[in-house]
């Protein structure tokens, strides 16, 4: 059942207390009360998803972050490699974390990615053909709100269509998306078309899928958590923010923490529940390692600095933080075939969203993108003579380019007339590496996120080479007469210009990992053992995107939905 207030709690002592009912937390409130005789708990410090419109209408996700109650409301400390600025950094407050304020791009990643994986942390459970079985327990394959014909928009082989999410193709055609794959025709070479970026192989540009299903979100509380809230041995209490672990003892010589303390806020005493198997960290990539440090797990210095007393000194905890980067690049279009005239015309609007009430299906059916892909700087790239190649592999990305057609440049309003286009260049394969540290002993205090965004020589001179490859995707003949110039900071075409273009524009593109890094048993840094137990720790494990080492080709809610299905067989098979 879902409760509010922990008075109406059934009971303080669980198998499992999950905390966050986010992405990740859901998959595993879900497949842990499978079995009946398992009593699970989970604590979510957000809000209900139920009745949220923005929440239900893919649309109008973005108009839930940043700044408003179902957001944590970070903001980045001041980047060096940004021209000392800050922004917001948004995640999930609410039923469903990230996975009900997302942009529901829905993918997995590059098989080598996972292989990476299995490699770095020597467990071959990881590897891409164990971890993609995955892919056919979660994903259901439904189709695209305006029915239309997907043939060769995506491989069907590679999906799952009695998984418990649905994902589909673009849900209303957009009048550019024709000019897209033309210019993977015409410039095959460097844009191939991609068949399908969700099996494995990403490289190449082609349809997004979505976590959208009937032209509504599918999140991981509207299927996950809708699927198991009904069995009697799951609870979940919302409005409950979790403000530490804390230690029950000692087993085989590591301290245990079974013990979870929670208060709705700063002036109510916490409520202390137990668990008799295990704790489960869900808290996503800030709340995680926030957690574990408040519990005296993490860099002594730090901690002793803060008044904390360390329990198990880790200084992996909360570093190695790592995020694609978002460098919007916009053109001046013509005519008003773009989106920019539905979001500034509150009439266009309301006939939109009549639409979508009666049918579920029109523009506000549809995610913001039909059209991406992830692409590789050339062999014999410059940078190559200096640093080794950080992307995962010879099939895995450096760079993305997102297709929206109107004007998205996150914290800058649309302007008042004109219409545009943005191509979206990412950083996918990132060498720059941050971190969450406390800036109080405080929970309620937000920790300071400084992701380091393009501090190191690759990553300016691939974002670089990203920006200049788009203007080369945007001035195929495909787009002749449409695309009209470049906007702004844009036009420029010397290296060191485009260097200050990205620096004074680029944010974030809301995929943190690495926090609760994943590594081998006897590596000398990490966080947590390839079964994604806390090392030095017993009775915790860590299941979520925080476990990532780096952050893989993809949207990162699928990797994670991937990773929470893994984490189910795994607590399960050892708790028998
Ligand atoms: C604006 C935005 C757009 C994005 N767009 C996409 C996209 O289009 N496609 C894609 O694949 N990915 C996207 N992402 C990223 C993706 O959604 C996340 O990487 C992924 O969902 C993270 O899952 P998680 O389980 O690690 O964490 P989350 O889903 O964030 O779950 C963590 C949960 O823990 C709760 N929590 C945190 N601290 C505490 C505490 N102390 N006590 C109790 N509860 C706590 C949170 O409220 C939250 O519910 C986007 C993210 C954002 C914010």
């Amino acid at each position: 059942a879902l409760y509010t207030n922990p008075s109406q709690l059934p009971r303080l002592t669980y198998d499992y207390i999950i905390v966050g009912a986010g992405t990740a937390g859901n998959v595993l409130a879900n497949r842990l009360t499978e079995n009946p005789k398992t009593q699970v708990l989970v604590l979510e410090a957000g809000v209900s998803d139920q009745g949220v419109l923005a929440a239900i209408v893919p649309f109008l996700g973005p108009t839930l972050t940043p700044g408003t109650q179902y957001d944590w409301n970070y903001t980045v400390t001041p980047q060096t490699g940004l021209n000392g600025r800050t922004f917001p950094f948004p995640r999930g407050r609410m039923l469903g974390g990230c996975s009900s304020v997302n942009y529901m791009v829905h993918q997995y990643g590059s098989s080598a990615d996972f292989d990476k994986i299995a490699h770095l942390t020597g467990e071959p459970g990881w590897a891409w053909n164990n971890i993609k079985q995955n892919i056919y327990k979660h994903e259901k394959v439904v189709p695209p709100a305006d029915g239309h014909n997907t043939a060769g928009q995506y491989i069907p082989a590679n999906h799952g269509t009695n998984g418990i999410l649905p994902v589909s193709l673009p849900g209303a055609s957009q009048a550019i998306d024709a000019r897209v794959i033309a210019t993977t025709q015409e410039l095959a070479s460097e844009f191939p078309y991609s068949k399908d970026q969700g099996g494995g192989d990403v490289l190449g540009i082609g349809w997004v899928q979505s976590s959208i299903g009937g032209g509504k979100r599918s999140s991981s509380s509207s299927t996950y958590l809708a699927d198991a809230i009904k069995r009697p041995n799951l609870s979940v209490l919302i409005n409950a923010q979790v403000t530490k672990l804390a230690k029950t003892g000692t087993v085989d010589g590591k301290p245990s923490f079974r013990a979870v303390h929670f208060s709705c806020d700063q002036n109510t005493n916490p409520t202390v529940v137990h668990a008799k198997k295990e704790t489960i960290l869900a808290a996503g990539a800030f709340g995680t390692p926030q957690i574990l440090q408040l519990s005296g797990i993490g860099d002594k210095a730090d901690l002793t600095a803060l008044n904390i007393k360390t329990i198990v000194n880790n200084p992996s905890v909360g570093k190695n933080l790592s995020d694609h980067v978002l460098m919007p690049n916009i053109f001046n279009v013509a005519g008003t075939a773009s989106l920019d005239g539905l979001m500034r015309d509150t009439t266009l609007f309301s006939v939109a969203l009549n639409l979508w009430n009666t049918t579920k299906t029109g523009t506000l059916a549809n995610g913001i993108v039909s059209n991406l892909g992830f692409l590789r700087l050339p062999k014999n790239a410059s940078i190559f003579a200096t640093v080794p190649d950080p992307s995962s592999g010879p099939t895995a990305s450096h760079w993305e380019l997102i297709v929206a057609n109107f004007f998205l440049y996150p914290g800058v309003a649309t302007p008042s007339t004109g219409s545009f286009m943005t191509l979206i260049s990412a950083l996918i394969s990132p060498t720059s590496r941050g971190s969450v540290t406390l800036a109080s002993s405080n929970p309620f205090t937000k920790p300071l996120i400084n992701p380091n965004f393009l501090t190191t020589a690759f990553d300016i001179y691939a974002i670089r080479e990203a920006v200049k490859a788009s203007k080369r995707f945007a001035s195929a003949y495909a787009w002749a007469g449409y695309v009209l110039s470049p906007y702004g900071g844009l036009s420029a075409t010397s290296d060191a210009d485009i260097d200050a273009f990205v620096r004074e524009t680029a944010s974030t593109m809301f995929h943190p990992v690495g926090t609760a890094s994943m590594t081998a048993k006897d590596a000398k840094w990490g966080v947590v053992d390839p079964d994604l137990r806390v090392k030095g720790v017993e009775g915790v494990r860590v299941v979520d995107a925080s476990v990532f080492p780096f952050v893989p080709n993809a949207h990162t809610q699928g990797p994670t939905y991937l990773l929470a299905e893994k984490a189910a067989e795994l607590i399960i098979s050892s708790c028998q």
